[in-house]
């Protein structure tokens, strides 16, 4: 673990997502991971059950966040997710407007799937930020084929990160092709609140490699630190 003196100036909060075993929610858990994502889409390699997502979810100890992942789910899937895991903060990745976000009187994350390449400039953050007002965080991930998950990165440079318009209320999260590479820029550029990972600590689709937790957790911890 990198070590800042005298003490880190923020600590922005690590998502990991797409966990499937539990030797991988123990050991992202005791490397610092604020929350584990577990994905409830079917259609996904990482994809779990409610019942399977309730056991892992008691793994975690007080403080460290279960999220339950959702791709144009029905409201039933939902609640289904929900009575499996109470605690669970929601996240929705497909097609679903801010009212059926919010429907569930529950905090959720709103994915904002970013176009890749030059197409990022022309994406309206600003107002997608402003039409999902009720999210508790925006997570920006990119544009893939399928709805997300998939080890691809936007242009972070096709933003104004500094615009407190964009960054109001510290509820930005970095995802999106992450890796121990590349996340300490992406944390110093963007200033997220959080950063969200699952390809870059993958071993493969749904199984997670512990070095690579750990190396993820340190770069973005050296992003903390005051530069030099
Ligand atoms: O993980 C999936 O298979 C998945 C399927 C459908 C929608 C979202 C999915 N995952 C989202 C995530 O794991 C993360 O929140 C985020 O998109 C980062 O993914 P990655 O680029 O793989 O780090």
């Amino acid at each position: 673990m990198t070590a800042c003196a005298p003490f880190p100036l923020r600590r922005t909060r690590i998502k990991i997502c797409g966990l499937t075993r539990e030797a991988d929610v123990r050991h992202a858990v005791r490397a610092g991971a604020d929350a584990i994502g577990f994905v409830l889409y079917p259609a996904s390699p990482r994809a779990v059950t409610p019942m399977r997502a309730a056991e892992l979810a008691r793994l975690l100890p007080p403080f460290v966040t279960p999220v339950l992942l959702f791709v144009n789910a029905t409201p039933e899937d939902v609640q289904a997710g929900l009575r499996a895991v109470p605690q669970a903060l929601l996240q929705f990745h497909g097609d679903e407007s801010p009212a059926e976000c919010a429907a569930h009187g529950r905090p959720y994350i709103r994915a904002a799937r970013v176009p890749t390449g030059a197409g990022a400039a022309g994406f309206d953050l600003l107002e997608y930020v402003r039409q999902y007002a009720s999210a508790q965080a925006i997570l920006l991930d990119a544009h893939v084929q399928g709805y997300g998950g998939g080890g691809v990165s936007f242009d972070w440079k096709a933003f104004d990160w500094s615009d407190p318009l964009l960054n109001a209320g510290d509820r930005l999260v970095l995802s999106g092709g992450l890796t121990p590479e590349n996340v300490t820029d992406g944390v110093r550029l963007v200033r997220p609140w959080g950063v969200d990972v699952s390809s870059g600590v993958e071993q493969a689709k749904g199984l997670k490699d512990a070095g690579l937790i750990d190396r993820f957790i340190a770069a973005v911890r050296q992003a903390d630190c005051p530069q030099a």
